[in-house]
C-alpha cells in the first residue's frame, strides 16, 4: 500500500472490499432474514479453522470509495452487515455515516479484537482466544456468538458471557466441520444451561453466500 492509499484508509474514505452481496443472514439472532453483507478483507486473528482465510490479506482486495459502497448497498436492502476478515481493522465511519444516512440498520460480525468504529446498531461479538476482545466491546454487544471446536471451548464460552452485559443475547454455534459431533454436546449443554442459544450457519444448508 502506498502513502496516499494509507491515509485513505485511515480516514475511512476507502476500504478493502473482498466481496458484497445480498444474501439472507444464516446466523445469530436476525436469522433468515434479508441483509446485504460488505466483507472487508484483512484480518490477523488467525483461527485455524476460519471459513474465510482468503479474506485475511487486505493487500488482496481493491480499495473502494466508502460512500459508493454504502450506496451499492443501500439499494437492496436496509439491513446491512459488516463482516470480513476483521472489520473493526478499519475506520467505519464513513461507511456507516453514509448508509445511516441512506435509512439502513448497521450490524456488524466482529471479534472484538481492534477499538469500535462507526454507528453500529447491532454488534455481533465473536470472541477468539487468539485475539481477546478489547475490554470496551463486552458492554455494548448485543449478541455474543462463540464457536465451539472443542470441548474447552464451552469453558471458553461461558468466561466470556461473563463479560457481557445481562441483555446479551448468549449464542453457541459449532464450528462448521466439527458440526456432527459438536451440536450434540451443544444440545445437552444448551439443556443445561437454558440462558444459552444454539446457532447453526443456516446458509451453509441453504446453499447461498
Ligand atoms: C468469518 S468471521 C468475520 C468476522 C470476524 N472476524 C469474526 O470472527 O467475528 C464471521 C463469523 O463466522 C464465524 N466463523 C468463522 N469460521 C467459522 C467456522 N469454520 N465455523 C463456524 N463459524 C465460523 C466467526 O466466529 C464469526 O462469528
Ligand atoms: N448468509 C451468511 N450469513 C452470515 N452471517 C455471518 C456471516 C459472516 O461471514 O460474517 C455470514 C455469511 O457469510 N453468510
Ligand atoms: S477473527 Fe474472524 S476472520 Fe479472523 S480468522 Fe477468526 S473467524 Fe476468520
Ligand atoms: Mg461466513
Amino acid at each position: 500500500m502506498n502513502k496516499e492509499e494509507d491515509i485513505l484508509l485511515k480516514e475511512g474514505k476507502m476500504l478493502p472490499v473482498m466481496e458484497h452481496f445480498y444474501t439472507i443472514q444464516g446466523e445469530g439472532a436476525h436469522t433468515g432474514k434479508a441483509a446485504y453483507f460488505i466483507r472487508l478483507g484483512g484480518c490477523d486473528v488467525g483461527c485455524h479453522w476460519c471459513d474465510v482465510k482468503e479474506s485475511w490479506d487486505p493487500t488482496l482486495h481493491p480499495l473502494m470509495n466508502a460512500e459508493e459502497i454504502a450506496e451499492t448497498a443501500a439499494k437492496h436492502c436496509k439491513i446491512i452487515v459488516l463482516t470480513g476478515g476483521e472489520p473493526l481493522m478499519w475506520n467505519l465511519d464513513i461507511l456507516t455515516s453514509k448508509l445511516k444516512e441512506l435509512g439502513c440498520t448497521i450490524h456488524i460480525e466482529t471479534s472484538g479484537a481492534y477499538p469500535l468504529s462507526g454507528q453500529i446498531d447491532w454488534i455481533t461479538l465473536s470472541p477468539k482466544k487468539t485475539g481477546l476482545p478489547k475490554e470496551e466491546i463486552y458492554a455494548k454487544a448485543h449478541e455474543l456468538k462463540m464457536i465451539i471446536f472443542n470441548n474447552n471451548d464451552f469453558k471458553f464460552a461461558d468466561e466470556q458471557a461473563a463479560k457481557v452485559s445481562e441483555n446479551c443475547r448468549l449464542y453457541l454455534q459449532s464450528e462448521w466441520s466439527k458440526r456432527d459431533e459438536m451440536y450434540p454436546k451443544i444440545t445437552d449443554f444448551i439443556l443445561a444451561h437454558p440462558e444459552w442459544q444454539a446457532s447453526v450457519q443456516t446458509h451453509k444448508y441453504l446453499n447461498i453466500p
